[in-house]
């Protein structure tokens, strides 16, 4: 079985541990490098993983995933001695397989990888793009770890940015679109855990229909509005208030700030 080092036991890297654990991958070819020891100590227990140092992951590992923040993936892959091929998978946001390459030996085979938060129920969608030195093999090593803890697709590189305002930072407009919902349904005087209820069970419901094969978002919000019923005057009101256009403003500002955070590391 495939040997994985996680650097950086934070909520992605746990979420993929866990994922991992739970897909049955065995506990004994799981390696966790986190600075912090109590996290370390608590993931190590609860999940029955072996925490290390970078230097003892880096041997031992077939895969290397890097699930630190951005600012902190340089300092770590420097401090990894390279002794041996592996691949390495970042789930890094925004910094591009050339600087990765950059930070580490010739020829490593590198997977850059926008997951988002999600797979910490297991339901994560992940972006693939493959780096210089990474084959088919590499690609499809990657996936089927990833698909452990979720569904993957891969895109050329030149398209992370889009992707992450979609996927990777998709999951926060969702979570501003239910937070608002239970704000209004308070107002019209519903208590709050029924209104966070109903809106929750909304969200997971709408999902189930949206990702069930053969739908289509426009026939599914069509099936749901009756001419000249309740629906078709809610759905008056959002259009009238621009939400299309925010929505398109808003994905574009964030694969904007996506490019512009890739430009720091020289993409
Ligand atoms: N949270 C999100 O929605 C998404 C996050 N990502 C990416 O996932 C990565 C991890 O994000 P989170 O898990 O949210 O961050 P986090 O802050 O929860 O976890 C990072 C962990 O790395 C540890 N760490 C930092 N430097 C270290 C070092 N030198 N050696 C060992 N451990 C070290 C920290 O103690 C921390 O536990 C980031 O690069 C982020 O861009 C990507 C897509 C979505
Ligand atoms: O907000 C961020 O920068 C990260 C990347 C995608 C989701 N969270």
């Amino acid at each position: 079985m495939t040997t994985v080092a996680v650097l950086g036991g934070g909520r992605i890297g746990e979420a993929l541990l866990g994922g991992l654990v739970a897909a049955g991958h065995d506990p004994a070819t799981l390696l966790v490098v986190e600075r912090d020891t109590a996290r370390a100590d608590d993931l190590t227990g609860r999940l029955g993983l072996t925490a290390t140092d970078a230097a003892d992951a880096a041997g031992r590992a077939d895969v290397l995933v890097v699930a630190v923040k951005p600012q902190d993936v340089q300092g770590v892959l420097e401090a990894v001695p390279f002794g041996r091929d592996r691949l390495v998978v970042s789930l890094a946001a925004g910094i591009p397989t050339s600087a990765l390459e950059g930070w580490l030996p010739d020829a490593t085979p590198v997977v850059r990888v926008m997951p988002n938060t999600p797979m910490l129920v297991g339901r994560a969608m992940c972006v693939l793009s493959a780096g210089t030195h990474a084959d088919e093999a590499a690609l499809a090593t990657a996936e089927t770890l990833l698909a452990a803890v979720g569904r993957t697709v891969r895109v050329p590189e030149s398209q992370q940015d889009a992707a992450t305002a979609l996927s990777g930072s998709g999951p926060a407009y969702l979570f501003l679109v239910a937070e608002a919902m239970i704000e209004a349904g308070v107002a019209l005087g519903l208590p709050r855990p029924t209104a966070t209820e109903l809106v929750s069970a909304t969200v997971d419901g709408a999902g189930g229909l949206l990702t069930a094969p053969g739908n289509h978002p426009s026939l599914l919000r069509e099936a749901v509005t009756s001419p000249g019923g309740t629906t078709a005057a809610a759905l008056r009101v959002l259009e009238a208030h621009g939400l299309r256009a925010a929505l398109a403003d808003a994905v574009e500002a964030c694969r904007d700030r996506s490019q512009e955070l890739g430009a720091t590391y020289g993409a």
